[in-house]
């Protein structure tokens, strides 16, 4: 008889943890536990004897979630953004205190999402330009987006490390804003508009022609394969795995 992995969803009334509870329903191989929102108690995930909690709430409160989880024995897979080097940091350290805790924090669960940003990374250094631009819903809480966040970032290193410049730019004068944010010398440009999902153009130029590497999630459903990989490997990988990147044969 198969062990059925027991899961618990934190966030599982909100636009991606529904998604995520239907897909952990639907999987043979997986037993949905319970559901957290913001009044549930987390003790709930203790109490049903759940093993693996998926984490899609907000980066104001996803910190507090893990240490909970973490504290219990639970492993997490995490779709919540706002992992920045503190955070990262810290759960690092956190998790060295209880070694067979396993926690994976992922920008983007999506297949494509995940090839685009290592695309991006790796034609990052044949072009003098790149620019970043992410395209949301506009009940989306955070700007710019975790994934335009850590593609700026890959991008940034990948030209670091090839010793390209930055992206030739003659602004002088500018209306704050007008250039974006910039992450590491990538100027990231954030639209919020109805009836989008998520989207992201990396915009590469050189000599004479562009590249444009484009990703769309339509559906939220786009989310789920990738949670349901991180949730069947995350009990045999004890400490912080940082993208879904790192489960792939990329
Ligand atoms: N990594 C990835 O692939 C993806 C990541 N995301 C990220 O996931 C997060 C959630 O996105 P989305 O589903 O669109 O957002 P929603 O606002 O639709 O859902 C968040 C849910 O979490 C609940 N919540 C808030 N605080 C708590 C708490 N303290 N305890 C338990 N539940 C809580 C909310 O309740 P209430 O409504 O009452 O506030 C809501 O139901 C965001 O950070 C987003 O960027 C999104 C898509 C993909
Ligand atoms: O809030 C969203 O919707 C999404 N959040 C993640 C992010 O910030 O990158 C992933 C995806 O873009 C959808």
């Amino acid at each position: 008889m198969v062990d059925h992995i027991k899961v618990g969803v934190l966030g599982s009334g909100g636009k991606v943890g529904q998604a995520i509870v239907d897909a952990v329903r639907a999987a043979d191989d997986l037993e949905f536990t319970v559901g957290v929102d913001r009044d549930d108690p987390l003790s709930d995930f203790v109490d049903s004897g759940t093993e693996v909690v998926v984490d899609f709430t907000h980066p104001d409160v996803v910190m507090g979630n893990l240490e909970f989880l973490i504290a219990s024995g639970i492993h997490a897979v995490v779709g919540t953004t706002g992992f920045d080097d503190e955070r990262i940091s810290a759960l690092t350290t956190r998790l060295a205190d209880s070694p067979s805790v396993g926690v994976l924090v992922a920008p983007n669960f999506a297949i494509g999402a995940v090839l685009s940003m290592r695309f991006a990374q790796q034609a990052a250094k044949y072009f003098d330009s790149v620019e970043v631009i992410e395209l949301h819903h506009p009940q989306k809480a955070d700007a710019p987006s975790g994934t335009a966040y850590r593609t700026a970032r890959l991008i940034a290193e990948a030209r670091t490390a090839a010793g390209v410049g930055p992206s030739p730019d003659a602004t002088t004068t500018e209306l704050a804003g007008a250039r974006g944010a910039d992450v590491d010398g990538v100027h990231v440009h954030s639209v919020r508009l109805a009836g989008l999902v998520a989207h992201q153009e990396v915009l590469l130029g050189t000599q004479g022609e562009t590249l444009t590497i484009r990703h769309d999630s339509i559906d939220r459903s786009s989310f789920a394969p990738g949670v349901l990989l991180g949730v069947r490997e995350i009990g045999s990988r004890p400490g912080l795995t940082v993208g879904l990147d790192e489960l792939l044969d990329l």
